[in-house]
């Protein structure tokens, strides 16, 4: 039946990251879509070792036939005292394991042009599906008048609605990494579906759970159970939960099957400085407000509220364990 249906086509701009590496190899072994790309940005490692972390994940897939773009050194406004995440991955990005380093190379490319190369190749045909900072994203809008428009969807993972962020009570880590790349995306007019920590809170693979990839036989779980461990105690810490949030697998799955999630629309707009840098703030369009306010006119976006959090579950771990 899928191969009937046209695979949606995917790029993931991301930046791996153990949740992202969990991710791509949920992409990779799904037959609802087709991964034509692999962009990189800064986030939970610096973009350097993003694109190699990218590359390196690739071959351990056998699938070095994908392209790896490299990403945005800097945030959207040039910034280059970045954030990254690495108590929540490694050094590394991936578990702290040493792995020796890629054979193969990014294309020589700029992501940003790649985005737009590839929105115009494939006029609304291309879903971005976005896993760290919006920076490239927000470069392509920027250098693109179109790019909005010929960019099929944007599902991205990023914001906390309606609840406290990872990074402080105000903010989650990828919004928080570019609030101003993200309040020109979530504004950009293009089709945006938002995943934020509302969401991905639900979405949790237990110590058990973990048990079962470290037990199967599949070549994408044997993989990622050997990077979990620092993943597994960063939440143990800082959440007293018994298992792991899976932020970037539960965003692929919104992009392979929407079905398991419900949203509302309204208008996001991300604010930028002060002590809430990084807090999006959802307009459910409902009330007229007295006067003109930062979101009157702005394009809507969707907002992932519910999900189907053992479906979602269940398709990761079916996805990493048959592989
Ligand atoms: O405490 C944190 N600080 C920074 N990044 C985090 C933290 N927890 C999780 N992530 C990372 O940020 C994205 C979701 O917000 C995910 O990629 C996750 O791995």
């Amino acid at each position: 039946m899928v191969e009937a249906t046209k695979k949606k086509k995917i790029i993931i701009d991301t930046d791996p990251g153990i949740d992202d590496a969990m991710a791509i190899f949920v992409a990779l072994n799904s037959p609802e879509v087709e991964v034509i790309g692999l962009t990189t940005i800064f986030g939970n490692v610096y973009t350097t070792l993003a694109t190699r972390n990218a590359l390196h994940l690739l071959e351990i897939a056998g699938r070095t036939d994908i392209p790896v773009v490299e990403g945005s050194h800097t945030s959207f406004t040039k910034g280059t005292k970045l954030r990254v995440a690495d108590f929540v991955h490694g050094t590394d990005g991936l578990g702290n394991q040493n792995f020796p380093p890629p054979l193969g190379k990014a294309i020589e490319q700029s992501a940003v042009n790649y985005l737009i190369e590839q929105a115009n190749q494939y006029p609304g045909e291309v879903t971005v599906v976005a896993l760290g900072p919006l920076t490239n994203i927000a470069l392509a809008v920027e250098q693109d008048p179109e790019f909005s428009k010929k960019i099929g969807q944007i599902v991205l993972l990023g914001g906390a609605f309606f609840v406290n962020g990872n990074v402080n009570p105000a903010s989650e880590a990828n919004i928080f990494g570019d609030p101003d790349a993200a309040d020109i995306v979530f504004t950009s007019g293009a089709d945006v579906v938002a995943v934020g920590l509302n969401v991905t809170h639900q979405v949790i693979m237990s110590d058990d759970d973990r048990d079962k990839l470290v037990q199967s036989n599949g070549k994408f779980a044997q993989y990622i159970s050997k990077i979990l461990d620092i993943y597994y105690s960063y939440h143990h810490e800082s959440y007293n939960t018994k298992g792991v949030y899976l932020h970037d697998p539960a965003t692929i799955i919104a992009a392979v099957d929407p079905s398991l999630f419900t949203y509302t629309e309204g208008v996001v707009r991300v604010q930028t400085s002060g002590i809430t840098r990084g807090t999006t703030v959802f307009y459910n369009t409902v009330k007229r407000f007295m006067d003109e306010t930062e979101w009157s006119g702005k394009p809507t976006v969707k907002v992932a509220v519910t999900v189907d959090a053992p479906a979602v579950l269940k398709l990761v771990m079916d996805r990493l364990i048959n592989s």
